[in-house]
């Protein structure tokens, strides 16, 4: 965990990047990746083992700072991050860390104490954090992340290791921070759901590039799933579904957009000897789009 002090800012401006490239080694990890995010307003980010999410991370929050074109915030302000594993005194509680790192940014007791609160961290203050679990750490790192009063939080898989309770009520704490204080969050995850309920948008990157956003509003019922009696049957039926708009499969389940009747091309499929096990109309998800993403990318 890094906690950026910069220097007090009146005006909140956006936090962002532009044509940034990042190559380690001989690897490149990210290209010319163009990103924003605006005070109170939650981003997600997801995409595949090592696509570039935790780089793209570290050069927002100021832990990598050698890359091609530019990041940097418009005004200085702080940011609170939790990026990979968060920097703490192992041999040492909860609270000594807390009251450490709180010393440090002059956060009023008050603040700390509605921070321990809100992620359930009381019962073990008294712990030294090298005993505590993974879930627990997380929770310190992303209170760590807190104590400094920042304008930005960039936290990269801050619900790791946590249980499904602790995830529902960070993710509700973390909303409340960007509605109510204004913060900027950036967040990553592999849990899809949660990064679709707590996002405003949703940035997908895949290879090093930011390839599509997503906006996790539509209640608009135009997906299809098309559910097949077997593996046979749906090969059979790919010549006529497989142009058809966001086209993915899953197992026997063929998935599109299609916002018309469906009886035509029911008829179709009857012509070929094909007769669907099940047809669901439905709203779009996150994970949708993701692997329409995914699978548009790899053609
Ligand atoms: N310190 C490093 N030195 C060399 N290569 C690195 C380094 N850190 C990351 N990479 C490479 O950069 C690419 C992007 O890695 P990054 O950790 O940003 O991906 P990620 O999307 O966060 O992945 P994950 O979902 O697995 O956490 C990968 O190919 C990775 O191997």
């Amino acid at each position: 965990m890094r906690i950026n002090k910069g220097t007090k800012g009146e005006k909140k401006m956006n936090l962002k990047m532009n044509k940034v490239t990042k190559t380690y080694q001989h690897e490149r990890a990210l290209t010319e990746i163009d990103f924003h995010l605006n005070p109170g307003e939650i981003v997600g980010l997801v995409g595949p083992n090592g696509a570039g999410k935790t780089t793209l991370m570290k050069i927002l929050a100021g832990v990598i700072v050698q890359y091609e074109g530019h990041a940097a915030l418009e005004d200085s302000e702080k940011i609170g991050s939790l990026i990979e594993k968060p920097k703490y005194f192992p041999n040492r509680s909860g609270r000594y860390n807390l009251n450490y790192f709180s010393a440090l940014y002059g956060t009023p007791k008050e603040t700390l104490e509605e921070i321990i609160t809100s992620l359930d961290l009381r019962t073990y203050l008294k712990k030294k954090v090298k005993r505590y679990s993974l879930g627990m750490k997380q929770r310190l790192g992303i209170a760590l992340a807190l104590v400094s009063n920042p304008a930005y939080l960039i936290l990269d898989e801050p619900t790791n290791g946590m249980d499904p309770d602790g995830i529902r009520s960070i993710l509700a704490y973390l909303k409340k921070l960007a509605k109510e204080r204004n913060i900027g969050v950036l967040i990553s995850s592999h849990i899809l759901k949660d990064v679709e309920a707590i996002s405003d948008r949703v940035c997908i990157i895949k290879n090093g590039r930011l390839v599509s956003e997503y906006a996790p509003s539509s209640t608009i019922e135009n997906l299809i799933d098309l559910t097949f009696e077997d593996e046979k049957d749906l090969q059979h039926a790919l010549p006529l579904l497989r142009e058809l708009d966001g086209f993915t499969t899953h197992d026997t389940t063929a998935t599109f957009y299609f916002d018309g009747e469906m009886k035509p091309l029911l008829k179709q499929l009857g012509n070929l000897d094909i007769f669907p096990r099940e047809v669901k109309r439905r709203s779009a998800t996150l994970e949708d789009f993701y692997f329409e993403n995914m699978e548009r990318e790899a053609k």
